[in-house]
């Protein structure tokens, strides 16, 4: 018998009901569904247009399958209303985004970890070649998958000194893609990036400051907000369609790289993470940070 429940009310009044119609009627036991909770939330400002975007999947915001679709269905929803500009950032106080969650990758069904890995692809893309402006408020910790969210907006102020942010893949004995590379590439430079990438260094938000990781540093989240208004009122008086090419143009490498390799991508992907010492690696990761 499929049941409604609306509230505990309702649930003590159908059960009276269900008991007096037929003894042979079986009331199963169940809970109220969970309030859903957005993973993301979007608010546009009425005066500027400009969207915040908050990333809201406590504890720590790790990427996961439905967490990149909204994402990816925020920002497209922002392109059809022709948004003015877009701030990303995080509901934690400590954690920006700790990255793409290692249980979609550990453990998990093929189908769904290419569902995962196409996820993101796309919604990275949407974001990277957003015809809005963008801006990373880098309000905590942004290793891995994270970071690469705030390389791929067009500016990055960073809340500081105790946050850390960087690519740190091969600490974990998994590589950062090619497109992840670009992205830190056009931002910090090729010999940098070397540096970087080879070692899985995460910044302290002075020394990502310091290479050109982040653009600014502020010492809380009103400023980093402050902060990211600005960069985006600059362009009010630039023509919406010139900046959109520009940075197409500007961006070209990256677009094309994942336009024309992403089923290539999926594939390199697959393979890797399936690997049976890949999948070691991330169980002792998992290990370590439960620990802790
Ligand atoms: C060519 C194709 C090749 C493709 C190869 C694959 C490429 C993959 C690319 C990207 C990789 C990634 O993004 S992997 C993710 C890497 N992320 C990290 O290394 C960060 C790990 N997390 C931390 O360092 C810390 O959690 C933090 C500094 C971000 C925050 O610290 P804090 O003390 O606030 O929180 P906890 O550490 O106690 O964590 C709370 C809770 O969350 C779980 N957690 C943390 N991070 C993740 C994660 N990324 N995925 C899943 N779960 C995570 C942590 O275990 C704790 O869980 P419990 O509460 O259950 O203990």
């Amino acid at each position: 018998m499929a049941v409604v429940y609306r509230s505990w009310k309702a649930l003590t009044q159908n059960a009276i009901l269900t008991r007096s119609v037929s003894n042979s009627l079986r009331l199963y036991s169940q809970k109220p569904p969970a309030p859903v909770v957005p993973l993301v939330n979007v608010e546009v400002d009425d005066k500027s247009g400009v969207a915040v975007v908050t990333l809201n999947r406590p504890p720590v915001n790790s990427l996961n399958t439905p967490l990149l679709t909204e994402l990816g269905a925020a920002i497209k929803n922002l392109e059809d209303n022709k948004s003015r500009g877009m701030i990303l950032t995080s509901s934690s106080d400590t954690v920006f985004s700790a990255g793409l969650d290692i249980l979609e990758m550990y453990n998990t069904p093929k189908d769904q970890l290419s569902a995962f890995w196409t996820t993101l692809q796309s919604t990275w893309l949407s974001l990277y070649r957003s015809s809005f402006p963008t801006v990373a408020a880098i309000n905590g910790h942004s290793p891995a998958g994270g970071c690469l969210l705030a390389l791929s907006c067009e500016y990055r102020v960073m809340v500081g000194p105790k946050f850390s942010i960087g690519l740190n893949e091969t600490q974990l004995g998994i590589v950062a893609p090619p497109w992840f590379v670009i992205c830190m590439r056009d931002v910090i430079g090729h010999r940098q990036t070397e540096l970087a990438l080879t070692t899985g260094r995460l910044f302290s938000a002075p020394e990502a400051l310091k290479i050109g990781l982040i653009d600014s540093m502020v010492s809380n989240k009103a400023e980093a907000m402050a902060e990211a208004q600005k960069f985006i009122t600059q362009f009010a008086k630039i023509p919406p369609l010139a900046r959109k090419l520009t940075k197409e143009s500007v961006r070209g490498e990256g677009i094309r790289y994942m336009e024309d390799n992403m089923i290539d991508d999926l594939q390199i992907f697959m393979d890797l993470v399936t690997q049976p010492k890949i999948q070691k690696g991330l169980e002792m990761y998992l290990a370590t940070l439960k620990k802790k």
